[in-house]
Parts: C-alpha cells; sequence; structure tokens
C-alpha cells in the first residue's frame, strides 16, 4: 500500500470508473477504470487502479459487492467552486442588465437587497438559490447575503440544510448617497458583524463558515474598512469584497481614497488583503496591483457573466496566472445572469476568446485550464483546497457524477467517446440533466429528496 493511502478507518462506499479531475501539474488528470474509495468521514481513502481491487479490499475490508460500477458514458469529476455568488440577487438574475454597474446598483440591486430584512421572503429567495446551485454542480459556494444579520444566519443554515459547503458573508456598507434607506452606521455594521461570525461560528455547522464582507471601498467609510480588516485578523477568518470591475468605479475609488496609491492599496492598507482574500473581477487591475495580489496570496474571482453583461470589462485572465495570482470562476448572480457554473466556464472560454480576436498572438485559455480554474483553481482562491478541489487522497469526497448520455438530456452521442471529448461536451453542453449525483464531504446532496 502507497503511504498516501488512509486504511485507518472503515470505507463506506466505492466507485469504480472514470475520474477527471486537475493537479497542481496538470489541468486534466483523466484515471480510467480506477477505483475510488470514500471513508465514514466523507474523504477519499484510495483512489488506485481496478486492477488493484484484490489487494485493496483486503486492505480496506470492503467486499467487491460494494462497489458501485459507472457506466460507459458516466465519469466523476470535483464538485463546481462558485467563488462569488449573491445569494441575495437571485430572484432578479435573469433581468435587468441594461446599466453599467454603478447605476445598477442604485436601481435594482439596493432596492431588493433591503427586501432582507423580511425573513420569510429572506427564506424563499436563499432556499432557491442553495438548491438550484446545488442541482447545477456547485458544491462549494462563497455567498454575499444582505446588510441583514439574521437573514445572512439563515442563509448559512439553509447552506447547511442541504449540505453544501459555503461561506456566508453579512454584507458591510456604512456608505450609500442613492438608497439612503440601504446603510448601516459604522457601529452598527462592526457590532453586527462581530454578531454574525460569533453566532454562525457558534453553530459549528461542520461545512458553512462566515466571510467579512466589505461590499466594495465605495461603499466603506476608511473607518468600517478599518474596523473590519482588524475582526478578519483577530478571527483568522475570509475575507471577499469587489475590485476594478469598471474604469469608473475605479475613478470613484481614486476620489474617494485620493492617499492611497491604487484600488488594491486600498484594501491593502487597511489589511483586507491576506491570503483568505477572494476579490470579484479585477478587470482593470495595473500588473503593479498583481503583483500585490500575489505578494499578500489574496486571489480573485472572475466572473465573465456579469462583466458582460454589465459591459464592465474582460479580465486578461493569461496575465493572472503569469503573476501566479490564485483565481476561481465566479457567476456574481445577479451581474451575472446564471447561477450556473456550467455557464461560467463557457463565459470564461468566450472571455479569452473575445481576447485572442483583438489580438490574434493571445493564447486562448483551453477547456482543460477552465475546468481546473472551476474546480481545483476555486478551492485555491478560497483557501479550501486542502479539503477540496480534486480527487487527493484525504480530501473530502466534493463530486458529481456526470451522465453524458442521460434519458431526456440535451447531449446527443452519436458514437463512443474518449473520456476527455465526454468531459469537453458535458461542459459545452451539458446541464443539470447530466448531474446525476452530487457529493459534498461525503454525503450525496443531489438527488435532493426533501
Ligand atoms: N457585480 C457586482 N459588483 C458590485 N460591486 C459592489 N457591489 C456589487 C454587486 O452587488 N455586484
Ligand atoms: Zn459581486
Amino acid at each position: 500500500m502507497a503511504n498516501s493511502d488512509r486504511a485507518d478507518t472503515a470505507i463506506a462506499f466505492v466507485y469504480r470508473g472514470t475520474f477527471v479531475h486537475s493537479t497542481q501539474q496538470t489541468a486534466l488528470e483523466i484515471l480510467e477504470d480506477a477505483l475510488l474509495g470514500v471513508d465514514a468521514q466523507g474523504k477519499i481513502a484510495f483512489i488506485r487502479e481496478g486492477k488493484e481491487l484484490e489487494k485493496l479490499s483486503q486492505t480496506f475490508g470492503f467486499k467487491t459487492s460494494d462497489i458501485t460500477q459507472l457506466a460507459q458514458h458516466e465519469f466523476f469529476m470535483p464538485g463546481l467552486v462558485d467563488t462569488h455568488i449573491h445569494a441575495s440577487q437571485y430572484s432578479y438574475a435573469g433581468t435587468a442588465l441594461d446599466m453599467p454597474l454603478l447605476q445598477w446598483l442604485n436601481a435594482y440591486t439596493f432596492p431588493v437587497e433591503s427586501c432582507f430584512k423580511n425573513l420569510e421572503f429572506a427564506r424563499k429567495v436563499y432556499t432557491q438559490i442553495v438548491r438550484r446551485t446545488l442541482r447545477n454542480g456547485t458544491t462549494t459556494a462563497c455567498y454575499f447575503a444582505t446588510i441583514h444579520t439574521e437573514a445572512s444566519l439563515l442563509l448559512g443554515q439553509i447552506a447547511n440544510d442541504f449540505g453544501q459547503r459555503a461561506l456566508v458573508g453579512k454584507v458591510c456598507m456604512d456608505r450609500n448617497d442613492c438608497v439612503k434607506h440601504y446603510k448601516e452606521t459604522l457601529q452598527d455594521s462592526q457590532d453586527e458583524t462581530c454578531r454574525f461570525i460569533k453566532e454562525l461560528l457558534e453553530k459549528k455547522y461542520p461545512l458553512v463558515k462566515p466571510v467579512v464582507t466589505p461590499r466594495f471601498a465605495p461603499s466603506c467609510t476608511g473607518a468600517l474598512l478599518e474596523q473590519l480588516g482588524e475582526i478578519a485578523k483577530n478571527n483568522n477568518l475570509h475575507i471577499q469584497s469587489h475590485i476594478s470591475e469598471t474604469h469608473e468605479e475605479v475613478k470613484l475609488v481614486k476620489e474617494l481614497f485620493p492617499e492611497s496609491e491604487s484600488y488594491t492599496d486600498v484594501y491593502r492598507k487597511h489589511n483586507l488583503l491576506t491570503d483568505k482574500t477572494v476579490m470579484a473581477h479585477g478587470c482593470h487591475l495595473s500588473d503593479e496591483e498583481l503583483a500585490l495580489f500575489r505578494e499578500t496570496g489574496a486571489s480573485l474571482s472572475h466572473c465573465p457573466n456579469s462583466n458582460f453583461s454589465l459591459c464592465s470589462g474582460v479580465l486578461d485572465v493569461r496575465n493572472v496566472l503569469k503573476h501566479k495570482v490564485k483565481l476561481g470562476l465566479g457567476t456574481d448572480v445577479a451581474g451575472g445572469y446564471s447561477a450556473s457554473m456550467l455557464d461560467a466556464v463557457r463565459r470564461a472560454l468566450d472571455a479569452s476568446k473575445v481576447l485572442t480576436i483583438q489580438d490574434p498572438q493571445y493564447k486562448t485559455l483551453s477547456f482543460e485550464e477552465v475546468f481546473r480554474i472551476a474546480t481545483l483553481g476555486g478551492s485555491q482562491a478560497l483557501s479550501l483546497d486542502d479539503q477540496t478541489g480534486n480527487f487527493d487522497v484525504g480530501k473530502d469526497f466534493d463530486a458529481l457524477r456526470i451522465n453524458v448520455a442521460a434519458e431526456g438530456g440535451p447531449i446527443d452521442l452519436i458514437q463512443d467517446e474518449e473520456p476527455k471529448i465526454l468531459l469537453e461536451k458535458f461542459l459545452n453542453l451539458g446541464d443539470d440533466r447530466n448531474i446525476v449525483e452530487v457529493f459534498v464531504a461525503g454525503r450525496r446532496v443531489v438527488p435532493i429528496t426533501e
């Protein structure tokens, strides 16, 4: 037995068939006729070749009758990681995409988010978004809620109940000149953030954690940013926000924070750039700012649907990767109109092709590279890659069972195809009908039973 195997706990279940995932070394590793065992804690106990069955069953003490064999057109892939999604904006997803960011926030977003004072409305929306994202294969989501503590706690409870891995942020904002009733005082924002963190941690949900969430620099005073940096540091917490999404926003930040050298410098000065920070967008960051991300270990969430829908910009992913900045994908509902990470994968490929159209020398991202960003990359961007992101032994089993030829599904397979082609077809053509089972930490969460 290789030392990478773990034989210390009982095996809960074993699958045999094709597994595809990413590693640090290769964007797409394909394991055909592999055996993957999951232990009683939901962790991957082994992933080995099928021919080692005899030896494995002795070492780990399972019977060959415990094994589930995948069909010809099936494979397992790691769960999708949505590194940026506004759960509170789901009710108007697919509408209201006719304005640039700053107008869009005032006209649509702030009025809707202010309704989450009403817990029944919050329950309805949050239940729908958690169910929908799980069915679409999002095993980990990094959520923005609203400024309301109770509703944000409810989002944490709902994610926990459905078994989704989640970071949940109560939004902080003490600046809003346009929709005056949707903001907090500095004191309230600070107190309620502390209460949110304390109460969410006290629930001891195994997969749901709080994330410190200044909305973005234009919504926060320097004093609030300062406080939030302190809170994150004292509690060793994740941080999320937005950065450099549009040119107009970058200009506004220059005016609001004239003492800072750049937008990135505003967050850095307030201790909000750490190795547990994820910033959405970053379309207009300079190379110097990317270097600051690299130095601090902060990551970016690429949200291409949103960037197209609000005409914000096109992130140069190659340049981000060249600077060795951690990068994940996000749906950014409802600036992005789709809650599906499969859509984010397709839009990321489109965004890369736009850059190639503009400059034929530009090396377009491959589907394998985008697959890695949507899975392992996302887990790294959220500093959760010790727990999830691929099928390394010892990680939690967060996985999607894909049937490319699912009955009544969107894909017609004309002939037998190799696994690489099956993955490519699923990423480009598939939908939730192809996602026949979803596992988070070894628990089957789709099909949803309740
Ligand atoms: N796309 C997007 N950008 C933001 N910047 C600040 N708030 C938001 C938001 O809700 N959506
Ligand atoms: Zn956003």
